[in-house]
């Protein structure tokens, strides 16, 4: 399975964002093309009200072209959607024919202060999502959620529970939050859930509000790192054997040794749930 991930930088400009990544040289076997989150909306909150689009909206159809011309899977780039007067982080995920497979609204909102470091609060413009996502593909299930949702180990072992192989994250660390956690919560998202994680992160932008720690990455279900960029803009080729999952899960049973007699994750709602769309 060829995944190329895509760590691009944001222009003011919607349409210069789509044209630079459309002269992305992207070769004819690419099974899988991931993008950043808010990939075509500077990421600041200040900003979200003025790029918000509806979910059909420029966003999506550039993405669902990508999917076509391209006949690979397109997995969001999330950007600002408006429905409802609401506005969510939103990631949708393509076919290879255009076809939306997924929808995912981001669910922990990334409302956080850190001494003498990073502050961001979502929360003042975006709603939340309520539902774990996973989708179909012909190398098995897939879950994708946004960013500060891969903090949150319950929300991992629940696309594991339902079936996700591998779980793709459009995310945008910082300066602060990146060196301390980006690597080790990707290793150990993989690592306790037996996944491939691909983390696909916005490049830095220097002279941006917000400094995204870039690093896009894939870590396997060993919990070793198999590919990390820097923090320029590029485009990143890895090729995953996406049977290791379930090799490592027979040599080393994790999920099988839960003692679900003792303990139990439970979701609310079957409605909280994306399946497919
Ligand atoms: O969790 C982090 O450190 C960064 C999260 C973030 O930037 C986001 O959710 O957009």
């Amino acid at each position: 399975m060829k995944i190329l991930q895509i760590q691009s930088h944001t222009n003011s400009q919607l349409q210069k964002t789509f044209q630079a990544i459309a002269q992305i040289d992207i070769p004819d076997d690419i099974d899988f093309i991931c993008l950043p989150e808010m990939f075509a909306c500077p990421y600041d909150t200040k900003c979200f009200p003025d790029y918000a689009e509806p979910f059909e909206g420029a966003c999506f159809q550039f993405m669902q072209q990508l999917a076509i011309r391209h006949h690979a899977y397109v997995i969001g780039g999330s950007f600002p959607e408006i429905d409802h007067g609401h506005i969510y982080n939103t990631a949708p995920v393509f076919d290879r024919s255009g076809r939306l497979l997924a929808r995912h609204r981001k669910m922990h909102l990334f409302d956080i202060q850190v001494q003498g470091g990073q502050h961001f609060k979502e929360s003042d413009i975006l709603s939340a999502g309520d539902a774990v996502t996973t989708f179909p593909t012909e190398f098995g299930t897939m879950g994708i959620c946004i960013c500060y949702d891969i903090r949150f180990p319950e929300l991992g072992r629940l696309m594991a529970l339902h079936g996700a192989r591998c779980f793709f994250v459009p995310a945008a660390f910082n300066q602060t939050t990146g060196p301390a956690h980006w690597e080790l919560t990707f290793r150990a998202q993989a690592l306790f859930n037996q996944v491939f994680c691909v983390a696909t992160a916005p490049a830095l932008d220097p002279h941006a509000s917000y400094h995204s720690w870039g690093h896009s990455l894939i870590t396997d279900p060993w919990g070793r790192v198999v590919t990390q960029a820097g923090t320029d803009a590029c485009s990143q080729i890895t090729s995953i054997d996406i049977n290791d999952t379930e090799q490592v899960r027979q040599q080393l049973p994790l999920l099988k040794h839960r003692r679900t007699d003792l303990y139990r994750l439970e979701e609310q709602h079957e409605k909280n749930r994306n399946q497919t769309m």
